[in-house]
């Protein structure tokens, strides 16, 4: 579905991003690891169209892309989960799902709104969508509320509506588990697997929090200082000396947080030392 082919992004004389190639199958959920600054983001940011490589290429879905903008990626499915734009936090969570950007895959709802006779049919399916969103994200309940006003689970998981309302085919989520409760988070796990085995959608998450990537993804490719380290399943990838040598340095690494949770040992040492929701 997506294939990256010697991708270089630098900034300067510093290479972010250093000769990345990797392949995203259709159906897969991708999980991209590395230490901080290994040029995760940098690479979403090329893949997105936000950002433009200084050499290589991406083809998505067998056509070359390395020089689409983001506008045109999201109108051939290649979706980034947007963070919640500051002027719709005044905005309920449904009229969030309602307000997705023009050119989303499938109709253009603009176009639609244009069209006078039209307004009317276009409203009510966009609301029905809408609403058949929040039902499947279980957030029916904050349908009116404003999204500012949201928890941090509450909001990931909008913006992963956000996202459904595109029918997107490839979604890159940045750190969906970053500030988000464990309830919320079991919560998200679980609709990102329904969405990706029940509805097809391809994902490519970068996250952090290992218990996450281990749970939901394969492949899971780790990145450090711009290049791609290996590829494999978590606990071969986990396991790998190099990776493990990449994260040396981070104190405590996200690798050992996870480990954390399966040696009492280590456990009791970092709850000494950390608060509970770093664990
Ligand atoms: N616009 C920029 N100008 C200069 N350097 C940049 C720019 N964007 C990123 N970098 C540098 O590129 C490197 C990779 O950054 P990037 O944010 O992609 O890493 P990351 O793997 O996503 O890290 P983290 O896990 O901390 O988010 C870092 O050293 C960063 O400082």
């Amino acid at each position: 579905m997506l294939e990256l082919d010697g991708l270089v992004k630098a900034f300067g004389g510093f290479h972010a991003v250093d000769g990345c190639s990797m392949r995203v199958n259709k159906g897969e959920i991708l999980g991209l690891i590395g230490p901080n600054g290994a040029g995760k983001t940098t690479l979403f940011n090329l893949i997105a169209g936000a950002l433009q490589p200084t050499s290589g290429t991406i083809r998505f879905l067998g056509e070359d892309v390395t020089h689409l903008s983001t506008d045109a990626l999201f109108h051939k499915g290649l979706v980034r989960t947007f963070q919640i734009p500051h002027e719709f936090h005044r905005l309920s969570a449904l009229e969030n799902l309602m307000m997705v950007p023009p050119h989303q895959p499938g109709e253009s709802l603009f176009a639609n709104w244009l069209a006078w006779g039209r307004v009317r049919k276009a409203e009510e399916e966009v609301r029905r969508k809408a609403e058949e969103t929040l039902a499947f994200l279980e957030l029916t309940h904050v349908a009116h509320e404003r999204a500012g006003n949201l928890s941090g689970g509450q909001k990931k998981l909008l913006e992963l509506g956000r996202t459904m309302m595109t029918d997107a085919q490839l979604v890159l989520l940045d750190e969906p588990a970053a500030g988000v409760n464990r309830t919320l988070l079991r919560k998200l796990e679980e609709k990102i697997l329904i969405l990706n085995r029940e509805r097809g959608y391809t994902f490519i998450l970068i996250e952090h929090d290992m218990e996450m990537i281990e749970k939901l993804c394969h492949p899971v490719v780790c990145m450090a200082e711009g290049k791609v380290l290996i590829e494999g399943d978590f606990r071969t990838v986990r396991s790998d000396r190099r990776v493990l040598e990449a994260y040396l340095g981070e104190t405590p690494t996200a690798i050992e947080r996870n480990e954390a949770e399966h040696d009492p040992q280590v456990e009791t040492l970092r709850a000494q030392e950390l608060p509970r929701e770093d664990l």
